[in-house]
């Protein structure tokens, strides 16, 4: 396997056999039509040990936090609210995983599912030989009509974002130097390994009724940027002056901003008017939308430094390359 994006596009079915599917393959998670003036979502992630996590990195309660995190923020991309969730476990036969440690695995799952209300409806116990691999399924609904895809950009829309991206990255670096035993209150190690899903801010936007592309960040700003960028057939000018990121004074801030991925913050793009009105909602709730951008005729992702203008590398994460 070369590059996970390929893959996807070659196994992509050309057609659907139900009628009651708005958004398959393509998208942060499917979108199909449900009962009462309901779409239905549904959105699966895995977190595999060693790629995603490991003893050295996370203890076995952020794994659990983290897996179900992920799947919310591709709901919260959605602009929907996280409902239930199913998780798989394949637990090494090596013995790595105690089954106190699974135990408190799903306890950083169910105190996060807690604040939104969520149910463990099911899921699948199995084995592996050496890493523990953990999949999760959410199911989450959004007010009928609402459709915050990719494909939404549309040329002078204003790009931005929910919040700072790069500590992730930060945090991974740090937590690969020192381990666990970094401080417990640094930050940095926190938002890599308690990431917080940016639901309020999906449910917003999509309250907002306004034509909007959003997705979450999981594999890096800049590669998520190509992704609506490539979906809606436009380009992207971003300003690196306008992203907000909490590494002032490191030396490797631009590369874990842009390419860091794992902040599940959300990006998007809507109308420069409409921006401002989200931006409003937002302020209302005391949350905070950055633009960090515009949406332009023709291909590919820019970004300006300074006087610099240069084409921004899809980059970030890809599991083969
Ligand atoms: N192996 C697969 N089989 C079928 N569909 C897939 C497969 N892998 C990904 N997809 C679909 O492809 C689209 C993009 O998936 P991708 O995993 O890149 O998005 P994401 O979950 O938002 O990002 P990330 O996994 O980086 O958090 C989604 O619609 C997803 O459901
Ligand atoms: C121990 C360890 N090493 C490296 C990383 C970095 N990492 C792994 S997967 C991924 C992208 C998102 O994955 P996906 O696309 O599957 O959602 C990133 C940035 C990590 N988190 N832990
Ligand atoms: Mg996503
Ligand atoms: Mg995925
Ligand atoms: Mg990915």
């Amino acid at each position: 396997m070369k590059d996970e994006f390929a893959f996807i596009r070659s196994i992509q079915p050309d057609r659907h056999h139900q009628p009651t599917v708005v958004a398959g393959i393509g998208d942060d998670a499917a979108l199909y039509d449900g009962e009462d003036g309901w779409h239905e979502i549904a959105t699966v992630d895995t977190l595999a040990e060693d790629i995603h996590f490991s003893r050295k990195t996370m203890t076995p309660y952020q794994t659990g936090h983290r897996a179900l995190a992920v799947n919310i923020s591709d709901i919260a991309a959605m602009g929907g609210r996280p409902v239930f969730y199913l998780v798989s476990v394949s637990v090494p036969k090596a013995g790595t995983w105690r089954e106190e440690e699974l135990q408190e695995m799903y306890r950083g799952m169910s105190d996060l599912a807690a604040k939104y209300e969520m149910d463990l409806i099911g899921g699948d116990t199995n084995a592996t030989y050496d890493k523990l691999v953990v999949s999760v399924t959410v199911i989450g609904r959004v007010e009928k009509g609402v459709k915050l895809l990719r494909t939404n950009a549309r040329p002078g829309d204003t790009v931005f974002v929910t919040g700072p991206v790069g500590s992730s990255a930060a945090g991974l670096q740090l937590l690969l130097d020192e381990g666990l035993e970094a401080e417990k209150e640094n930050k940095r190690a926190q938002a890599h390994q308690t990431p917080m899903p940016q639901v309020q801010a999906g449910r917003i936007i999509a309250g907002s009724g306004l034509r909007t592309a959003l997705n979450d960040i999981s594999d890096g700003l800049a590669s998520e940027a190509h992704e609506i960028a490539n979906a809606s057939g436009v380009a992207m000018e971003l300003e690196w002056a306008l992203i907000p990121h909490e590494l002032d004074g490191e030396e490797r801030q631009k590369e874990w901003a842009l390419f860091g991925g794992e902040d599940f913050q959300l990006i998007g793009c809507a109308g420069e008017n409409d921006t401002e009105k989200l931006r409003q909602l937002f302020e209302a709730e005391g949350l905070k939308l950055y633009p960090i951008g515009t949406v332009t005729e023709g291909t590919g992702v820019w970004l300006t430094d300074g006087k610099e203008r240069t084409r921004l590398d899809k980059g970030g994460y890809n599991h083969f390359t």
